[in-house]
């Protein structure tokens, strides 16, 4: 469905994006992960059709995205990371302005996204907060029912409540078919909608996974507050991962299996568990300590 073969930007500053290669399949969301300044957004303006490669291609559909711009913007919504609004537009203005673009003839899809993200479209635009201009950005991105939907970052400024909303949004597309590329430095976002992630770091695409093996890279700390500090000892004598002790507190680190952590801890009186994921960047740390090379 969308397929990016040996993209390769190089900005005057040597900055860029360096052969980027990967294909997302039709109905597949597919996350595009990386630190702030990877390359996802020039990877996405390129997949857009706004930049041209210095060598590569993009093909959606088998039509590239450069040279057949005009008949691939059918197929997509797109989400950017920063929308540009035109000066003195309200929310609805500037949906009405997208609409005319998108020749969109049945408004019920946007008056239904309206509806369940919550915000008053005849508020202008400079008015609106971060979060209220994303879902702008939101609808229009979705309210003409395309093909294939490229966001750049679209959880930025949303709000938990929002952020599930728009999930739920997300994983109901996907179910009728649509293809994906979200791009993020939220693990926990990709994670609860993606099948497959790229991870790009200074503009190369470092390794594509299948979530489930990236979900098992990331390392989990349970910090367990036992009842009493003799659970706490025999517990931190168990031969799991164990990072800190002290009386009855005991800090462990889980790296996909959790059954063994189970059973142990299952086998003491525990008053309290706090859980703290490791961050996008430790999972690249971690990668790269596994990958040695690319240390
Ligand atoms: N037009 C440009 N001219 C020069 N350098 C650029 C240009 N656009 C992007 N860059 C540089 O290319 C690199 C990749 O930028 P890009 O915006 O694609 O990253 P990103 O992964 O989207 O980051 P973020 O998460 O911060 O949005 C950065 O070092 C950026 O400074």
């Amino acid at each position: 469905m969308l397929q990016v073969h040996n993209l390769t930007k190089t900005f005057k500053n040597g900055k860029g994006i360096f052969n980027v290669t990967f294909s997302i399949k039709k109905g597949e969301v597919f996350g595009f992960l990386g630190p702030n300044g990877a390359g996802k957004s020039t990877t996405i303006r390129h997949i857009m059709g706004f930049m041209k490669p210095d060598t590569g291609f993009i093909k959606i559909n088998d039509l590239d995205t450069w040279k057949d711009q005009g008949e691939v913007q059918k197929y997509i919504g797109y989400l950017p990371g920063e929308i540009a609004f035109i000066e003195g537009m309200t929310g609805k203005g500037f949906l009405d302005f997208m609409a005319d673009m998108q020749k969109l003839k049945d408004f019920s899809k946007r008056n239904q996204l309206i509806e369940r993200l919550q915000f008053d479209i005849n508020t202008p635009i400079r008015k609106m907060s971060k979060g209220m201009k994303q879902k702008v950005g939101i609808v229009a991105a979705f309210m003409h029912d395309p093909e294939v939907i490229i966001l750049d970052e679209p959880t930025s400024g949303l709000d938990p409540l929002m952020q599930k909303v728009f999930i739920e949004i997300v994983l109901e597309e996907k179910a009728k078919g649509k293809t994906f590329l979200m791009s993020s430095h939220s693990f926990p976002e990709i994670e609860r909608t993606c099948d497959r992630a790229a991870i790009i770091k200074d503009g190369v695409v470092i390794t594509v996974k299948d979530i489930h093996e990236l979900q098992s890279m990331q390392r989990k700390l349970f910090e367990i507050t036992f009842e009493n500090s003799s659970d706490a000892e025999a517990f931190a004598n168990s031969n799991l991962p164990i990072e800190f002790h002290e009386k009855n507190r005991v800090r462990v680190a889980i790296q996909g299996n959790f059954d063994q952590f189970l059973q142990e801890t299952a086998k003491y009186h525990v008053r309290n568990i706090d859980v703290f994921s490791q961050s996008l960047e430790e999972i690249f740390m971690n990668y790269y300590d596994r990958t040695g090379a690319l240390k």
